[in-house]
């Protein structure tokens, strides 16, 4: 057991899905595992491990920001030696290339978050994707014939955020915003794992477009196949 994981070692697989929604862990866990058992509830933040095309998975709800997710994936590297990291999540949309219901691999993640100025002091870490997982993923997008997109996303401290410089970040290449990843890739290098993040745009900040719950739904789906498939490949 952790300080926020009511799980015996064991309980939890080698590889893990990462939603943001910890009824997004339900949903993905109660549809495309079998053999499910939950392992967590603490603070609702749900986890369960069952098998996908007869290997062993696990999924846990992460909640929303850095602070959030550090905490449940250091407890998940350092306690339940979690080997294989792969973050399910949305973002908006900041790139005219990028559109809604569009799955991005986020190969890097850059951040206003203060958390890697704290440990590295002041020097500018690139959090950077797990090269091998990247390349599963984008090998089972391809196959189902997805238009992936691959770049550089921004993980953001603030949500509602006046001050953001959108058009200069999209400029720069940026495709999207969220708010987790940076600290999944910087935390994985940390303990030497793998890590990958995989997004569905949800919302266009440039055109303000949104997604209704049913179409979030069908492309969740897209980006949990790409994320299973991948994880499950030797
Ligand atoms: O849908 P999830 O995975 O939570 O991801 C995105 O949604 C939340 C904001 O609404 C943030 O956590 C952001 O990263
Ligand atoms: O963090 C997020 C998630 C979805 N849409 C956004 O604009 N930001």
């Amino acid at each position: 057991m952790s300080v926020h994981i009511n799980a015996k070692k064991g309980d939890i697989a080698d590889t893990i899905l990462l939603p943001g929604d910890p009824l997004r862990a339900k949903y993905i866990a109660e549809t495309f595992l079998e053999d499910v058992v939950q392992y967590n509830e603490v603070r609702n933040m749900f986890g369960y491990t069952g098998t996908y095309k007869g290997k062993r998975i696990s999924v846990q709800g992460t909640g929303m920001g850095v602070p959030s997710i550090s905490i449940y994936i250091t407890e998940l590297m350092a306690e339940y030696d979690v080997q294989k990291l792969i973050r399910v999540g949305t973002c908006g949309s900041i790139h005219k290339d990028v559109k809604v219901r569009d799955v991005i691999l986020a190969q890097s993640a850059s951040t206003d978050s203060k958390m890697n100025e704290i440990i590295f002091n002041g020097i500018n870490f690139a959090p950077t994707a797990d090269f091998d997982l990247l390349l599963k993923a984008y090998n089972a997008g391809v196959e189902k014939g997805l238009n992936l997109k691959v770049g550089n996303v921004f993980t953001e401290d603030v949500f509602y955020n006046e001050h953001a410089e959108h058009e200069k970040w999209a400029q720069y290449g940026i495709l999207a915003l969220e708010m987790e990843s940076s600290a999944l890739y910087t935390l994985a290098a940390k303990f030497g794992r793998q890590a990958l993040s995989i997004l569905t745009v949800s919302d266009h900040l440039l055109t303000g477009e949104v997604t209704t719950s049913e179409e979030r739904q069908l492309t969740f789906n897209d980006m949990i196949v790409v994320a299973l498939d991948a994880a499950i490949q030797d």
